[in-house]
Formats: C-alpha cells, sequence, structure tokens
C-alpha cells in the first residue's frame, strides 16, 4: 500500500496555504454555556472580559499547504477540539483570523447536519446536498455509501434509533465521499469497531495520496504515525510545537511521562 506520507501529494505543500490561523483565540465563558448571546452583541459588551471568561485557545498561528496531513495532540481539554471548529469554520474566533480556502469535510463531534427524526436516506441526501453535491450524484453514490457504512438493512430507520457505531459508520462513509479538499477528523472513530476502523483508515490513505488535506485529533500514537507528517501540539490552549509528527509525538511523551 502507498504511504500517503511520501506520496506525490506532499510535494503540493509549496502552493499557497489552504489553512491560515493567524493569532486566533476563542473566548468561552464557564458558567453562561457557551458563546455570546444576542443580548450582548447588541450592546458591544462581549468584547470586554469578563471574570468568567476562559480562553481555551489563544494566539494560535500557523498555516497548512494542500496535501498536508496534521495531526493535533494534547491532553484531554486543551483545545484540539475546538481548533478543529475553527478550521470548519463553525466557531468564528474571538481573535486573530481563521482563513479557509477550499470547502471542508467535517467529520468531527458537530457533524451534525444528521437530524435525529429523518431516515438514514434522507440523512444522506441532506448531509452531502448541504457539501453542494448534486442530488443525482448523491443518488448515484447513495447505494455505495451505504455498503461502506454496513447499514443496510437500515435505510428507512430513523437516524436516532442507530447505534453510537453505526452513527459512525454513516457519518464516516459520507463525509468521506464529498468532495472537499480538506478533512477534518476528531476522534470519532473510536466508537467504530476494529474491522471498521481498519476500512476508515484505507480510505483515509486513498483521499491523502489523492491530495486532500487532513487534519487529524487522536490520541493513537499510532494512528497520528501512519497518517501525518506533521503535528501541532496544544497545551493549554497554546499551540506549544509546529514540528514534524515524530518531534511533537517524542515531546508530548515526555512531558506527559508517557
Ligand atoms: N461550547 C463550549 N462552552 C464552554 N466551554 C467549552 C465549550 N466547548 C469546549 N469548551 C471547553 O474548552 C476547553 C477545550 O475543549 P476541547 O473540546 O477543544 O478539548 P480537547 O483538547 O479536544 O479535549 P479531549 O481530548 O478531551 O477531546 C475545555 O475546557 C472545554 O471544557
Amino acid at each position: 500500500m502507498t504511504n500517503p506520507a511520501q506520496s506525490p501529494s506532499r510535494d503540493r505543500v509549496a502552493e499557497a496555504p489552504v489553512i491560515e490561523v493567524t493569532g486566533a483565540g476563542i473566548r468561552f465563558r464557564r458558567n453562561r454555556g457557551g458563546r455570546r448571546s444576542f443580548k450582548d452583541l447588541l450592546s458591544g459588551s462581549s468584547r470586554r472580559s469578563r471574570p468568567d471568561d476562559f480562553w481555551p485557545l489563544r494566539n494560535v498561528s500557523f498555516s497548512v499547504g494542500r496535501g498536508e496531513a496534521i495531526g493535533v495532540v494534547g491532553r484531554n481539554g486543551q483545545g484540539k477540539s475546538t481548533l478543529l471548529k475553527l478550521v470548519a469554520e463553525v466557531v468564528l474566533p474571538d481573535e486573530g483570523t481563521v482563513a479557509v480556502r477550499g470547502g471542508v469535510a467535517p467529520l468531527i463531534e458537530i457533524t451534525g447536519a444528521f437530524v435525529d427524526d429523518l431516515t438514514v436516506r434522507d440523512n444522506v441526501f441532506l448531509t452531502a446536498g448541504l457539501h453542494g453535491m448534486p442530488k443525482k450524484e448523491i443518488a448515484a453514490r447513495f447505494d455505495e455509501i451505504i455498503e461502506f457504512a454496513e447499514i443496510g438493512g437500515f435505510v428507512d430507520t430513523p437516524y436516532k434509533h442507530l447505534s453510537s457505531g453505526m452513527k459512525a459508520r454513516l457519518a464516516f462513509s459520507v463525509i468521506s465521499r464529498l468532495e472537499e479538499p480538506i478533512l477534518l477528523v476528531d476522534e470519532v472513530l473510536a466508537v467504530g469497531d476494529r474491522g471498521f476502523r481498519e476500512k476508515c483508515y484505507a480510505r483515509i490513505d486513498e483521499l491523502l495520496t489523492g491530495g486532500r488535506t487532513l487534519f487529524f485529533v487522536s490520541h493513537s500514537e499510532k494512528d497520528l504515525r501512519r497518517f501525518c507528517t506533521r503535528g501541532l501540539y496544544l497545551d493549554k490552549g497554546k499551540l506549544v510545537l509546529d514540528a514534524p509528527i515524530d518531534e511533537v509525538l517524542a515531546r508530548y511523551a515526555r512531558d506527559t511521562g508517557t
């Protein structure tokens, strides 16, 4: 099998960056369930710091070239998922800027285009449609999507009745068939069983060989080494190291005593 880390697509990093994050910061409120309220926005008070404000990410800067595969590492709660949400542009920075050139296929916790009461079939059409895939094309790929997810008997079942593993299979199957040039993968595969994970990994290899850009959050050193050439190490919301993946993993292991 081709190792995507050594494939020709790695050479494309010399082109203009597809992602540029400059001095980015996100502010949450510990005690108010999150983001700015509508009232805050109207009153303009949101820019003032409050005692319960905290910054899960601050002063984060990096850029990513097309075809790079980036592993994001850090202990629990250090801002990894928040960083992916920034790149997916589902949260906006409170400071700094995030520029993403190209569409994003997000396999992250808020892959939220899935609607509980809609059937599997309707959810496939909805999600792929929201990413700009024409109906005809979704119809042409539908069987392949269901087959890959191995949920053939559940096409007309409401999404909410799928098991968590089945939901993850469906999400991966749909998202990995989008044409978007940037793929974000955040731990979701951890709920799939081993056989399915292997299938997903083979698919990620294919996408990388085809020149996609990958952001991969994982606590598995093995998986990070398998896909990623470069690592971002987040600690307390700061980007403490942006370096080749081996270097990042070595530093992370040293810091955590593992
Ligand atoms: N919507 C939100 N409102 C308030 N705080 C939040 C919100 N989302 C995340 N946080 C907080 O931001 C911090 C970073 O969370 P994040 O999910 O990015 O961490 P992580 O590095 O992905 O962690 P893990 O490895 O456990 O998945 C945590 O302290 C978390 O509690």
